[in-house]
């Protein structure tokens, strides 16, 4: 890229999240990644650059080692003229959700991450003439916490997402609670992941997005959004999965083509032979925590049909998944176990604050602060150091707990053979694929205390929401139990 030379009109809007802005280039597989601040609260040059040099370096340094060497792209900070980021500014302004205007667009540093686009398969320098289809997946936590500090009982039975679930409806961030549940989603069951899919393209939030030839043709900006349309969806999508054939159209072919869609979703996220070094984090020593949610639709229907016991198949260790999984498990305290951690060294930092640097709270995040994380020990010494490497297991881990995956798919051509990418199958058609994680930003050590005021506010009000819900009438609860049984039809 000729950062001399920038046009802001060859790049477009591509999508947001609360601390960064991404646009993309309209001809290149590239896209800029720019930080976001709340209005007056500009950083100096240097600062941002820091900041994106450590998201570079705990990419590179901590992430592809856990996750593996293929699924991570760190991309590279880039210096860009300030008029054509100003300009880039105003350009897409208007496109932007009103929920995320609450933060300014970093235009004044002139620094961004450069990145290939992930909504495209892998080429990076020029955009494939083949039509591509990109699923993007935030399935958050994927464990229920085992820990011997977790003193809402609660949480021992319910997942985090499942009960945050609540709060967010009554606080009008979303319009419903959605039956998705990310154990059923890393369960590794088939049935369980097809739920757990329908259910995300049932409610998407901002978990489920999809994109087609780089364009977002499917996804939830807000409440305030329309309700999903399953037949648009499938008018898009038919043509990757019936290519040559003239499926009527109609709730019937709209069926089939999701169900398609599921099915090629749910074993793309199966396969994989990355080996990231997450498989070799032995997790324990305590037990692992049960691997179903109560609050999952699924598990729910199946109690009410007397069957009690869900196959567990597990995930395929090679998978992104699965690694993805190790990383969030660093979180072996809970964060009932580790907030007093996080008191001890603040307490030393308050005693001794010029040993900020010397801990790395900051960075930089190198080979040295990657081998103090493969630290698993739980036997509590009292110093800070052990506090410390907790701490930042923390931080990774919260950080793996809200990636995203990105799945692409391009339809393979009949001379497919030298195509290197892995291709997987569908009834009617094959696809190339690639599968990457994005936003790995470590979390700050500053939003800890935000993390422990948050999981009392989770739990405290689903258990008030389940009190009242078991306080309610008979013929309202019997009304829920039928709605769990319809939606178990097979997928
Ligand atoms: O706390 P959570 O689980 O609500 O996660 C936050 C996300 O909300 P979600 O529940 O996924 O809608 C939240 O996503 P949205 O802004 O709601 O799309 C952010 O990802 C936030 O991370 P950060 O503060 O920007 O680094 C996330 O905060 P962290 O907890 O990961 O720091
Ligand atoms: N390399 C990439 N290629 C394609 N699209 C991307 C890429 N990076 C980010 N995006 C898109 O931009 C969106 C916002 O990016 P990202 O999730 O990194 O923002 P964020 O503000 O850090 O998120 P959060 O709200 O979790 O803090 C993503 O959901 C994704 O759709």
């Amino acid at each position: 890229m000729d950062q001399g030379k920038m046009d802001e009109n060859e790049w477009g809007y591509h999508g947001e999240g609360n601390k960064s802005l991404v646009v993309a280039h309209a001809q290149r597989c590239v896209v800029l990644r720019f930080l976001k601040f709340p209005p007056n609260r500009k950083k100096a040059s240097e600062e941002v650059f820091q900041h994106l040099q450590n998201i570079v370096d705990f990419g590179k340094n901590v992430m592809k080692e856990f996750l593996g060497e293929n699924y991570v792209h760190c991309g590279e900070v880039v210096q860009l003229p300030l008029d054509f980021v100003k300009q880039l500014c105003l350009k897409i302004q208007s496109e932007r959700p009103e929920s995320r205007c609450d933060k300014d667009l970093d235009t004044l540093s002139g620094y961004a991450l450069c990145l290939p686009n992930l909504a495209r398969l892998q080429t990076y320098h020029f955009a494939e003439h083949r039509p591509i289809l990109c699923v993007e997946i935030k399935p958050k936590c994927g464990f229920i916490p085992s820990s011997s500090a977790v003193t809402h009982e609660m949480k021992h039975k319910v997942c985090r997402y499942c009960m945050h679930q609540h709060l967010k409806v009554a606080t009008g961030k979303w319009k419903q609670i959605s039956k998705y549940c990310p154990l059923d989603l890393y369960s590794g069951n088939k049935q369980r992941m097809y739920f757990a899919l329908k259910s995300l393209l049932q409610e998407a939030q901002n978990n489920l997005k999809i994109f087609k030839n780089g364009e977002l043709i499917y996804g939830c900006k807000d409440a305030r959004s329309p309700a999903v349309d399953w037949r648009e969806l499938a008018h898009h999508l038919k043509p990757f999965f019936y290519p040559s054939n003239g499926l009527a159209s109609g709730p019937h072919c709209a069926r089939a083509v999701i169900r398609e869609l599921v099915r090629v979703i749910t074993r793309v996220l199966l396969s994989g032979s990355d080996k990231g070094r997450a498989s070799a984090l032995k997790l324990g020593p305590g037990s692992p925590g049960p691997c179903v949610c109560e609050a999952s639709p699924f598990s729910r229907s199946l109690r009410h049909q007397g069957k009690s016991s869900l196959e567990h198949s597990g995930l395929p260790k090679g998978c992104l998944l699965y690694q993805t999984l190790q990383v969030q498990m660093l979180d072996l305290l809970d964060i009932e176990g580790l907030y007093p951690l996080y008191r001890r060294v603040e307490r030393y930092l308050e005693e001794f604050p010029e040993q900020r640097k010397a801990l790395q709270i900051d960075g930089p995040y190198d080979e040295a602060f990657y081998q103090k994380l493969l630290d698993l020990s739980t036997e509590d010494d009292g110093t800070v150091a052990f506090a410390l490497t907790k701490v930042q297991q923390y931080r990774v881990a919260m950080t793996a707990k809200d990636c995203s995956i990105m799945i692409a798919l391009s339809p393979c051509l009949q001379d497919a053979s030298s195509d290197q990418r892995p291709v997987v199958p569908a009834s009617r058609s094959r696809f190339a694929f690639s599968v990457s994680v994005l936003d790995l930003d470590l979390k700050p050590y500053e939003s800890i205390p935000h993390q422990y005021r948050l999981d009392g506010k989770i739990v405290s009000y689903y258990s008030k929401a389940v009190r009242a819900k078991d306080a309610a009438p008979v013929s309202a609860r019997l009304k829920e139990s039928e709605d769990c049984t319809l939606v178990l039809h097979k997928v």
